[in-house]
Formats: C-alpha cells, structure tokens, sequence
C-alpha cells in the first residue's frame, strides 16, 4: 500500500495577469471554476489525502462545497505564492511527520492529469530528494536584449519547463524555504528552494498540456485541454486505492 501524501494548494494568488473580474482561481471553466477542477484532479487520484488550501483572507468567492476531501482546512495566502506555501507548512507542524511527503500543486493548473500525478508520486516514494513534473522546452529559445530585439538564441538542450505538484519531504521542504528566506533568495517554486540547499530534484516528464492558467488566452486553451481529455480516458488510469 502506498504512502497517501499531504496536499497543498496555493490558491491565494490575484491573477493580475489574467486581468478578470476575480482572481483566476474562480473564472469558470466548462460550467465550473477553476478550483474545482483543480480540486476534483487531486481527489481522483489521492482521495484518502489531507488538503491544505491557501486562500487569501479576504477572499469573497470560494465556496467549501467545492472541496471533495473529507480531511481539508483552510490557510491563509501569504504575499508571494512562496509564502502562502509556507504558511501552509506552518499550519500542519506537529502533525505531519518529517518524512511526510508533501505535493505542491498550483490551482492555477486544473489539467494535470490523474495519470501524471500517480506516476509523480510513485516516482518520489524512494526519492530521497524529492521532485517535480517538468516538461521538456520544444522551441527555440531566444534572449532579449531588452529593448525588443534579439541578444542569443539559448541552447535548449537540458531546459525544462517546472510544472506541478512538485513533492518533496517535509522536514526538507520546511527548511528549504526557511534557508531560501533567511538568505533572502527569491523562490518561485518548492524546487528551486531544494536546489538552493545543494539537492538536485527529480524531474519526471509530465504532460505539456498541464498549463498554469494566466494569461487572458489560457482560459480558453484550458477549456480546450480539458475537453480533449475527457474524449480519451488515459487520464483516469492508474487511480491509487490505496489513496
Ligand atoms: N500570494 C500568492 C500568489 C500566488 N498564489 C498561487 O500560486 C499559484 C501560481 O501563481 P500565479 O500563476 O502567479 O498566480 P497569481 O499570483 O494569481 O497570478 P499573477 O501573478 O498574474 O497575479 C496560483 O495557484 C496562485 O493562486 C498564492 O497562493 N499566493
Ligand atoms: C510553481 C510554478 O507553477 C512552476 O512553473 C510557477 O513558478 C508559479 O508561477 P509564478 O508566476 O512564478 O508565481
């Protein structure tokens, strides 16, 4: 039987890019917002998990009756999504053990697949880092000079686009962000935070189509994903009833 992992779900960001009505997490999606697609993602793979879900205190959308899991509380969001993270940490210290594994996932990506999330988490059960779905860069890969115009084209070779969840152990996690922050390090992933304490994470190939929405034109690709998806079951593969 495999380990059932803690799950934490920023979901305290403003969506500034996305520039809507609301932050992104509540625009709808196929009749349904954004987070409860996110949400019902996560449950069908890991139904027994407990759900950690960091809203910003001032938020006037969410409704509980979104969140399938039976164990959930919720967090407030921090500044920065690093800090909405870490108060989710904070908020489970002295219950979840150190060598707890922890998923991150952004609300923001609502078409991660069941598959890609139970080969993530049975690629970290022996990992003693810990790691995270990535996807390999496909185009060319240009650097600006600044002022609108080309400087190099970057080699792509061994780049990686960062996807989520990313999950590592708890203890780890907990001190990864507390060394990031102390060394006033800028982290915009669990990742990059591990990385700054010398460990290399696991990247394990996930699906490109796992987009973080953001961008005004994102909604409609998500909605596009989402409906291709369900036309092929493979993403219903592999549900862990353990979990
Ligand atoms: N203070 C914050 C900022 C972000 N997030 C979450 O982190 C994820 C990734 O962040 P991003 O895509 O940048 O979302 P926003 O911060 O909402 O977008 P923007 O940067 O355009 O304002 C999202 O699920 C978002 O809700 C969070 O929990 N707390
Ligand atoms: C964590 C992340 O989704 C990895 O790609 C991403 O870094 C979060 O988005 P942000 O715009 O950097 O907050």
């Amino acid at each position: 039987m495999s380990e059932v992992p803690w799950l934490v779900v920023p979901a305290a960001g403003r969506g500034r890019r996305m520039g809507a009505d609301r932050p992104k997490q509540y625009l709808e999606l196929q009749g349904r917002p954004v987070l409860a697609h996110t949400l019902a993602r996560l449950y069908q793979a890991f139904p027994a998990a407990r759900l950690c879900l960091c809203l910003d205190v001032d938020d006037r959308h969410f409704d509980p009756a979104w969140v399938p899991f039976a164990d959930w509380r919720r967090v407030p969001g921090g500044a920065e999504r690093v800090d909405s993270v870490t108060n989710a940490l904070e908020a489970i210290a002295g219950t979840a053990g150190e060598r707890d594994l922890v998923l991150v996932h952004d609300v923001a990506r609502p078409c991660v697949t069941v598959d890609d999330l139970v080969r993530l988490h049975a690629a970290l059960a022996d990992d003693p880092v810990g790691g995270l779905l990535a996807a390999p860069a496909a185009d060319t890969m240009k650097r600006d000079d600044g002022a609108g115009r080309v400087s190099a084209t970057e080699p792509r070779e061994g780049l990686w686009h960062a996807l989520t969840p990313q999950g590592f152990r708890y203890g780890l996690l907990c001190r990864a962000l507390r060394e990031a922050r102390a060394r006033g390090l800028a982290v915009t992933d669990e990742a990059s935070a591990v990385e700054a304490l010398g460990q290399a994470p696991r990247l394990v190939a996930g699906r490109r189509d796992n987009l973080k929405i953001t961008h005004p034109e994102d909604l409609g690709l998500a909605a596009l994903v989402l409906a291709a998806q369900a036309a092929s079951p493979s993403h219903h593969r592999g549900v862990d009833p353990s979990g």
